[in-house]
């Protein structure tokens, strides 16, 4: 019998088609072999196409070149190295730490309009070097550094935003259930705040990375005490497992890998023999989502993020988990307002302003982050 998460998603899975036709499959095919190969990237594309210049309108054409252009990134400082050093270093090739640019900033304009928001809950201790919106300029391959931990670890900055948005406290039990290859968790363990963390990841290839990633950047005494757990299990089965446990949890599902999936054909979600597997992506985001919400002691907070600029993997996801919650579980979950992101964060990101919950990054020539999507919810019972 299907259990309450699965039918759930099942009904939302009714909103969902992702695969458009390519034009010259539309015909029946007559020689299987001489067909000529179409590129996953392309089928990516014309279902961006698709979907992206009805959900953006006139916004899209500027989203789809970016897409298809270089992306930025940020350097993450690595507090375990020598953190003041490598900020110098990072200021020296006119990179700006942006996280505690955006805060000095808030900080200086108490006037102008965010009462709501006294202080921006952000998780502490982030430091992120960007270059300027319009500077296309590159970081140098990170380097070991004289405590023997690299020095900073380059991702996509809007990653930052929804480990940013977790508000860590210290002392936090922190679950991150989709956790590989690690860019986020160590960002969670820069912050210091993990009284312990769980890091998870189905793909024990991918679960190799993260703990690669660690290795380089995590001192042994953290890395092998209490403080952090590896595993690689299933993370729909995590509410049935370890209910009512943590006090933040990060649920950074798979999706449709917008960027990924333009430029690349390996491991390519549009490739054909993969349909059913991205039709099934709502659902199984919906399953993920319900389960780390599960997992949430009440009054706890969950992140969902994607990277994604679809709405149906989006806030469609939130808003189903939300209803299933309640319907299955009488379990009550509130969204909380991110809105203040847009504001604290607009000289580094281009936000998307008409999300129904939560906030989305979307690509831009001047500044060409994400597409990140991130939605903060509280359980309240
Ligand atoms: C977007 S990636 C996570 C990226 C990661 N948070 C980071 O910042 O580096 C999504 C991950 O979900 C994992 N995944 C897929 N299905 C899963 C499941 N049922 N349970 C747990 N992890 C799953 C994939 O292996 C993939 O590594």
């Amino acid at each position: 019998m299907a259990t309450p998460i699965l039918r759930g998603a099942r009904e939302l899975l009714k909103l969902v088609d992702f695969t458009p036709v390519p034009r010259r499959h539309r015909f029946k095919k007559k020689w299987a072999t001489t067909e000529p190969k179409f590129p996953a990237s392309r089928l990516a594309l014309q279902n961006f196409d698709m979907t992206y210049s009805v959900q953006f309108g006139d916004l899209w054409p500027s989203i789809r070149v970016s897409l298809l252009s270089e992306q930025k990134y940020g350097a993450l400082v690595n507090n375990f190295a020598a953190w003041d050093n490598v900020s110098a270093k990072l200021k020296r090739l006119s990179a700006k730490d942006f996280v505690n640019e955006a805060i000095s900033q808030w900080k200086l304009e108490p006037e102008s309009g965010h009462s709501a928001t006294p202080s921006p809950g952000f998780s502490p201790n982030l430091r992120c070097f960007t270059f300027s919106k319009g500077d296309v300029s590159r970081f140098p391959p990170a380097r070991l550094g004289s405590l023997g931990v690299m020095d900073y670890y380059l991702m996509d900055a809007a990653s930052l935003l929804p480990v940013l948005a977790l508000g860590l406290h210290p002392g936090d039990t922190v679950l991150d259930l989709c956790a590989a290859p690690g860019g986020k968790t160590l960002a969670l363990l820069q912050t210091g705040c993990c009284r312990n963390l769980a890091a998870n990841d189905l793909s024990t290839s991918r679960t190799g990375r993260l703990q690669k990633v660690l290795y380089s950047y995590v001192p042994q005494e953290i890395r092998e005490g209490n403080q952090v757990r590896i595993t690689s299990w299933d993370g729909r089965k995590w509410g049935e497992v370890e209910g009512d446990t943590y006090d933040r949890v990060l649920v950074d599902v798979p999706c449709t890998t917008d960027r990924h999936s333009l430029h690349e054909e390996e491991n390519n979600i549009f490739q054909r023999s993969r349909k059913k597997e991205r039709q099934m992506l709502p659902m199984l985001q919906v399953q993920l989502l319900a389960a780390g919400l599960l997992a949430t002691k009440p009054g706890g907070h969950v992140v969902y993020s994607t990277c994604s600029l679809s709405h149906l993997q989006n806030e469609y996801v939130v808003q189903g988990t939300i209803e299933l919650l309640a319907n299955q579980y009488s379990i009550k979950v509130q969204v909380e307002d991110l809105s203040y992101f847009r504001k604290v964060f607009m000289d580094t990101f281009y936000f998307f302003s008409s999300c129904q919950v939560g906030e989305l990054v979307v690509p831009n020539l001047l500044a060409n982050f994400g597409p990140m999507y991130f939605c903060k919810m509280r359980r309240l019972t």
